[in-house]
């Protein structure tokens, strides 16, 4: 009988896999292949399935499009003990100098690494099987690989983008993958809980779960939600490593997303922002309230968005109590003097690369003081002055930002900065102003790469 080895390559001519390196499992009993977006279809009578197998192990970037007749549907048990249904195809498998029919279950599994397992069925009365050899019947080169796959390396012309985020679904997701694509780049979503990486000095990694290794990127758009902020600039800082360009660093997002060195840094750039305290003790909680003129005041939650963290205090008593609960709970806060005159609006600058391409105007719902439109803030169109622009200018560059949510709020002594955000959102202000804001940061990473 023949040999084989651990690993072979084999070929799969009906379904257009010119080759395929297989790991031989005699310890699995039928054989599988790795399949992406499986689609169950009728042919005539008949039902087929119609599949993409990524040949190339660690590349989802070549996808060869396959059709089969279904043979069945099993349930199989994964190595964890997870029971799902897999369809079983029948075709013909070329291994060497033989070809033979064989049945597939197509699995699509991400976390395999060989892309096609021999199993036993396909090996009885056929093969003996040496493990300790491999490669018995011809070896494929990476060269060969990509001779015989040629057609699907397509020939890139635009820019290879990672939207590094959540939810696809977002309206401001959408639009950057939207306005990527219309200017010919190739923007792939990636759910940075799904991102891991490999901390090498020789070799360092970014894989996607399945075991994708990463390395395709010119840039990254970071949209990194802010309950995982150090997540998420923990894997910018690994793209920036490997040379990747971040639309926003992770430095600056990390700066951000923490009111209190944000406003320090403020401070230090010469930029307004209303009288603010921050404290430790509840026995300065009484000196606290008289620095920033006394109640009413605003004590915020030194991480939040949305306005959700954002409280009014009408009284100094009220204001003593809520400062002094937070802290009873270990929770940081900053105290903040209340711009009263702005009667619950806030401007909303959008900045990118050095530039305000738009702004809005929020106005508090009646009986709210928190523009926000999470908050049922009403968006307008203002024109802002220009030193409220440079207001906002001044403040994206002091937090490092290229791309940043500004807000401004009016008072009796000049505008006022209330904060920068680092994930903006498109959707009010793309609304309101008619303005392609993901075109301009999508020609920004151009900018920034020299791509012309
Ligand atoms: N000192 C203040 N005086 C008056 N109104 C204020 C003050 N601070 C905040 N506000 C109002 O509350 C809203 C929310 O405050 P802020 O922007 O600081 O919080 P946030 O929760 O981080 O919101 P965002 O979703 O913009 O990140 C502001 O947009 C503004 O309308
Ligand atoms: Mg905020
Ligand atoms: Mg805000």
């Amino acid at each position: 009988m023949k040999i084989l080895g651990s690993e072979e390559w084999c070929q799969l001519n009906l379904l257009g896999v010119p080759a395929i390196k297989a790991r031989v499992d005699s310890g699995a009993k039928t054989s599988s292949l790795q399949a992406n977006n499986v689609k169950f279809i009728t042919k005539g009578l008949e039902e087929w399935v119609r599949f993409e197998v990524n040949p190339i192990q660690e590349n989802r970037s070549v996808a060869v499009p396959c059709e089969a007749k279904l043979v069945d549907v099993r349930t199989v048990k994964s190595s964890q003990g997870i029971s799902e249904e897999r369809p079983v195809v029948r075709t013909m498998v070329t291994l060497g100098d033989d070809s033979f029919e064989i049945e597939l279950t197509l699995a699509n599994r991400d976390t395999m690494e060989y892309r096609m397992l021999l199993g036993r069925e396909a090996l009885n009365g056929r093969y003996l099987v040496d493990p300790s050899k491999s490669f018995c019947h011809g070896e494929v080169t990476e060269k060969d690989m990509k001779a015989k796959y040629s057609p699907y390396f397509t020939k890139k012309t635009g820019l290879t983008l990672g939207l590094l985020a959540s939810n696809p679904n977002l309206y401001s997701n959408k639009r950057i993958i939207e306005a990527g694509e219309a200017r010919g780049h190739e923007v792939v979503f990636l759910n940075a809980e799904h991102v891991y990486m490999k901390l090498d000095a020789s070799s360092p990694e970014i894989r996607y779960r399945g075991g994708n290794i990463l390395d395709m990127f010119d840039a990254v758009i970071p949209r990194i939600k802010p309950s995982i902020t150090f997540y998420g600039c923990a894997l910018l800082r690994q793209f920036d490593t490997l040379g990747v360009y971040c639309l926003n660093s992770a430095d600056a997002i990390t700066k951000s997303r923490d009111k209190l060195f944000a406003s320090q840094l403020f401070a230090k750039n010469d930029i307004h922002i209303p009288i603010t305290g921050f404290a430790k003790s509840p026995l300065d909680t009484k000196d606290l309230i008289r620095m920033v003129n006394g109640s009413p005041l605003i004590i915020k939650l030194l991480e939040s968005t949305q306005g959700k963290g954002v409280v009014l205090a009408e009284t100094n008593k009220a204001a003593e109590s809520v400062i002094n609960a937070f802290k009873s709970v270990q929770t940081n806060i900053l105290v903040q003097e209340f711009i009263k005159e702005a009667n619950g609006q806030d401007i909303r600058c959008f900045v990118v690369n050095g530039k305000v391409v738009a702004s809005i105007q929020r106005q508090a719902q009646k009986g709210e003081f928190r523009a926000n439109i999470h908050q049922g803030g009403k968006a307008s169109l203002i024109k802002i002055t220009a030193e409220e622009r440079k207001l906002a200018v001044k403040s994206a560059k002091a937090m490092d930002l290229v791309v940043a949510g500004v807000d401004i709020i009016r008072s009796n002594r000049g505008p006022l900065l209330l904060e920068v955000n680092s994930s903006p959102g498109l959707e009010g202000i793309e609304n309101a102003t008619g303005k392609d804001i993901a075109n301009v940061m999508i020609e920004t990473i151009e900018k920034k790469l020299k791509f012309v």
